[in-house]
């Protein structure tokens, strides 16, 4: 791509101002206004009002025997962002991926600028100004962020050779303007990218080009805080500059703090579209799941005094001493920013990822670390965080996938195994709402969320002495959520020790005893459930920030 087919000026994300308005929800004056109308926005060179709407008018989509989507009728328009919501399986990506040309619509038709056009492929959107940031991203491992980001565009030098110089200094020039500096080193390989790095390549390849519409698909499943405030604050400088943006969330809080309009979608249709300031999350629940979820946390304490779990200074390469223990039937929660080490040490003590030192005790026994096989038949469990990559056989049904943790059990009773896994599959398929006509359907056809339930599924059925669940509801609704807290409860109920990692403090805070905070490989605190506040949680998660500004040289 040569600079000349860049966005420039007014077009850019960055050439804006950022709006300074802070937007606490339902205190937005004019937030039914589209913000290219209020003050401030109106700037030289902002986009024309459009001849027509662009989105969908009565789409419907079928996939085999599957009605993922009947008659949506909505518009995105310019300068607002328009946030989808809905149940895993409601449709919403497919309803993206029919607007980014991956899918065409079985009935009605997608409108650009009021006019009907047919998307035959994703190349054909994107000459249009349509972009997506996929749910997933796709990164080329062998070659640098620069060249990712702009694949398909690289500059060339004589004899036609990748300008490498004009490369980096047009990758850098984008991370600034983008906020992602700082963020992601140009030169770093595809393969060498942490989750949250490949989902900030996929952005900038978004932004490259003359965009009219971006769609973000749960853009911060895999962002830290930081990274994701700085996601939010290039969104607010694309609805500056007049352009439609979609975001597919099932975070609540990032909803009302980035959407100006909701759209909710149920069971493939469109239930209505309202004003983020004019809405409360009891309503948005209430629409999407159909009830009332008030008691989300509610849950006894029913801790012990047996200790199941004992962890003495365990090292592993980048965590560092780690004691932690957990008795029967307590939910310790295990809290830290992105890279704190709490991955880490999940996968360690479940025998994944080597321990240099320190010993682990499950009920009594020494455990010997490095075998995943031996701590599994020790009665730990670990459901990891990429649940996708590490624990799914896409091929096979939502029975087999949930069966193969708990085979051995069933092989016992021989002739009914068939339908004891079905009954299994069945029974866990319900509870965590996986939208599928069948537990025979293949795992690859479900949507993204109810992939994960099947993972959690196996897991949860396999009934441990300890279990440990590492971000248990990322990219999953709001209904499953609550059904998983409920599992969470009855197995501590049970004596299961449980440990939860995860990213959403207030789903911590309402599911946690006691909360351990990781940061930088060490553990920097613990707080009982009555001293754990997100403030106290986040002190501790940045202690080494805060010892570094306060004592420059003291933590090094
Ligand atoms: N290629 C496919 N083949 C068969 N069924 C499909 C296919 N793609 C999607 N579906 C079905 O269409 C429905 C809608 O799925 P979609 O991925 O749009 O849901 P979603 O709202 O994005 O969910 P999530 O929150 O889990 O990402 C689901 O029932 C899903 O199983």
């Amino acid at each position: 791509m040569t600079s000349a087919s860049r966005p420039t000026g007014d077009h850019h994300p960055t050439g804006a101002p950022h709006p300074a308005e802070a937007r606490p929800a339902g205190d937005r004056p004019g937030a039914d206004r589209p913000r290219s109308d209020r003050p401030g926005a109106d700037r030289p060179g902002t986009r024309r009002p459009p001849a027509g709407p662009t989105g969908f008018a009565d789409v419907g989509k079928h996939f085999g025997t599957v009605q993922a989507l009947t008659g949506v009728t909505l518009d995105f328009p310019p300068g607002r962002v328009t946030a989808l919501m809905g149940e895993n399986g409601a449709g919403k990506s497919t309803l993206l991926k029919i607007l980014t040309g991956d899918h065409r619509p079985s009935t009605g038709h997608v409108l650009v600028d009021g006019e009907r056009v047919e998307l035959r492929s994703p190349t054909q959107a994107r000459a249009l100004g349509i972009r997506i940031v996929p749910q997933e991203p796709e990164i080329v491992p062998h070659v640098s962020v620069a060249e990712n980001v702009h694949v398909g565009a690289l500059p060339t030098a004589a004899g036609r050779r990748l300008d490498r110089a004009e490369l980096r200094r047009r990758t850098t020039a984008d991370l600034e303007r983008f906020g992602f500096s700082g963020l992601l080193d140009p030169e770093l390989l595809g393969s060498d990218l942490t989750a949250a790095q490949r989902q900030l390549v996929e952005i900038m390849r978004a932004l490259t080009g003359e965009a009219k519409l971006i769609a973000f698909d749960e853009p911060t499943s895999s962002l830290s805080e930081h990274e994701t405030e700085a996601l939010f604050a290039l969104i607010d400088r694309l609805r500056a500059q007049g352009i439609a943006v979609v975001y597919v969330s099932h975070r609540m809080r990032e909803i009302f703090r980035i959407a100006d309009r909701i759209a909710v979608l149920r069971d493939g249709a469109l239930v209505g579209v309202q004003d983020a300031s004019r809405t409360t999350e009891g309503d948005l629940v209430r629409q999407m799941v159909g009830r009332d979820l008030s008691t989300l946390f509610e849950r006894r304490a029913v801790a012990t005094d047996r200790v199941v779990l004992d962890v003495r200074d365990v090292t592993t390469d980048h965590v560092r001493g780690v004691n932690l223990t957990v008795r029967a039937g307590e939910v310790v929660g295990l809290a830290g920013l992105v890279g704190a080490g709490r991955s880490e040490l999940a996968l360690a003590l479940a025998g994944d990822l080597p321990v240099h030192s320190g010993s682990i005790t499950l009920d009594g026994r020494p455990l010997p670390p490095g075998s995943p096989g031996r701590a599994i038949r020790a009665g730990l469990g670990l459901a990891p965080e990429e649940r996708k990559d590490q624990a799914l056989f896409l091929h096979r049904s939502i029975r087999e996938n949930t069966s193969i943790a708990v085979l051995e059990r069933l092989r016992r009773l021989r002739f009914v195994r068939r339908s004891a896994e079905r009954d299994l599959a069945r029974q866990y398929a319900d509870r965590l709402r996986v939208r599928t006509p069948s537990v025979e359907q293949e795992v690859r056809t479900l949507s993204g969320g109810n992939q994960q339930k099947v993972v959690l599924a196996r897991w949860l059925a396999r009934r441990p002495k300890v279990l440990i669940l590492d971000e248990p509801t990322r990219g999953i609704d709001v209904g499953a959520k609550a059904e998983i807290y409920r599992i969470i409860a009855d197995l501590a109920e049970q004596g299961v020790a449980l440990v939860v990692v995860s990213s959403e403090l207030p789903e911590l805070l309402g599911l946690a005893d006691r909360i351990v905070v990781m940061q930088g490989g060490r553990v920097t605190g613990e707080l009982s459930r009555a001293e754990a506040t997100e403030t106290a949680v986040l002190r501790l998660a940045m202690a080494d920030d805060i010892t570094t500004t306060t004592a420059p040289g003291a933590a090094s």
